[in-house]
């Protein structure tokens, strides 16, 4: 059997016992947890802080790890806030590594194309780093770190990164259904409770106004590419240019239409290599919300009260004063 994974409760001892139920030796994809009888368990997950920003239990134990990852100089890494269009901007990226082939974009779940380098699950399923160390070169690597957590050796090892940052209500709101959904991540509460969390920088990831504003301030002293989802679904065609030319790749003007298709919302949404949808429902409940949500700027007008939105927009103001960066709330 595995190694017991350290105790605690939640998510840690509730897959321990499941996982001790099914005996596997060999590391297996989170995929596979759908053959393991999870049921109704609970799996939500214990929090703890790393350098003041929240992460899972599991995350936290694993952080000297992580820490110490070693990047690659061809490695490219996706880096967003969660709910930024972390999965949207991974199958662009493989569609431009692969000259539009979708049949190669489908070999894999986008979680296994491109280790989400923190993200640890307990043994023997694989974790974000034991995808990486595995991977053969040129790796694309994803991580939601903030900009002073990330590992030291990407910047030593000067590895390109792209960054997507989108703007704070739609981030709000597509991470509050992605909670209620997903049931590795903390349980939200009210869409209310949720925005205070939010604002006060007290889930998984920390601080977005940290996050977008950290990442801003170094993209000009490193190799990073600084995109806005509101700019890429307002001109796909502008921006996947730019991506590819960031990776130095030619791409043709018919495999750029096939890319821009292919990385829709609709398509990407009916793309179960993209989508989410092969995990079992007991981790991704995608009838409480569907993975591939709405995909439309301007949709937290659905949810914000006028209120909500006023008592936001203040607070917002001042946590944002003195940076040049601007967000569109809507296209
Ligand atoms: N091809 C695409 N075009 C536009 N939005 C997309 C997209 N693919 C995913 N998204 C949206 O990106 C968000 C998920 O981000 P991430 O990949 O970082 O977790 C979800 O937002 P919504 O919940 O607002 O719909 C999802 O619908
Ligand atoms: O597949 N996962 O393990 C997984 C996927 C997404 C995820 O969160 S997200 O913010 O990157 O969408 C967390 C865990």
């Amino acid at each position: 059997m595995a190694s017991p994974p350290p105790g605690g409760e939640g998510m840690t001892s509730q897959l321990a016992i499941l996982l001790n139920l099914s005996s596997p030796h060999s590391k297996m994809s989170l995929e596979k947890m759908k053959d393991l009888h999870l049921g109704e368990q609970d799996l939500q997950p214990e929090t703890r802080e790393v350098n003041g920003i929240l992460m899972s239990k599991l995350m936290s134990d694993n952080w000297d790890k992580i820490w110490n990852f070693q990047a690659k100089p061809d490695d490219l890494l996706i880096a967003t806030y969660a709910k930024a269009g972390t999965t949207w901007t991974q199958e662009i990226v493989d569609m431009i590594q692969n000259d539009g082939d979708v049949q190669k974009c489908q070999r894999a779940n986008t979680y296994d194309r491109h280790p989400f380098i923190e993200w640890t699950l307990p043994p023997p399923l694989n974790s974000g780093l034991d995808l990486a160390n595995k991977m053969p070169s040129p790796r694309t690597l994803k991580t939601h770190l903030p900009v002073h957590m990330l590992p030291p050796s990407f910047w030593k090892e000067n590895s390109k990164i792209i960054y997507v940052a989108r703007n704070a209500k739609d981030c709000l709101v597509s991470y509050y259904y992605f909670s209620r959904m997903n049931k590795m991540l903390p349980d939200p509460g009210t869409l209310g409770e949720y925005i205070e969390q939010f604002k006060a920088g007290k889930v998984l990831w920390g601080s977005w106004y940290d996050h977008v504003k950290g990442w801003w301030d170094v993209k000009d002293q490193h190799r990073i590419l600084y995109l806005f989802y509101e700019d890429m679904k307002e001109d796909p065609k502008r921006e996947i240019k730019k991506i590819a030319k960031f990776l130095e790749k030619d791409i043709s003007e018919e495999v750029l239409n096939k890319i821009i298709y292919h990385t829709s919302f609709d398509v990407m949404k009916e793309n179960p290599m993209a989508n989410y949808t092969t995990l079992p429902s007991s981790i991704m409940d995608h009838s409480i919300s569907p993975f591939m949500r709405k995909g439309m700027p301007g949709d937290w007008k659905n949810y914000f009260t006028v209120a909500q939105s006023e008592d936001f927009d203040e607070d917002y103001r001042r946590k944002m004063a003195g940076s040049n960066i601007t967000f569109r709330t809507e296209i």
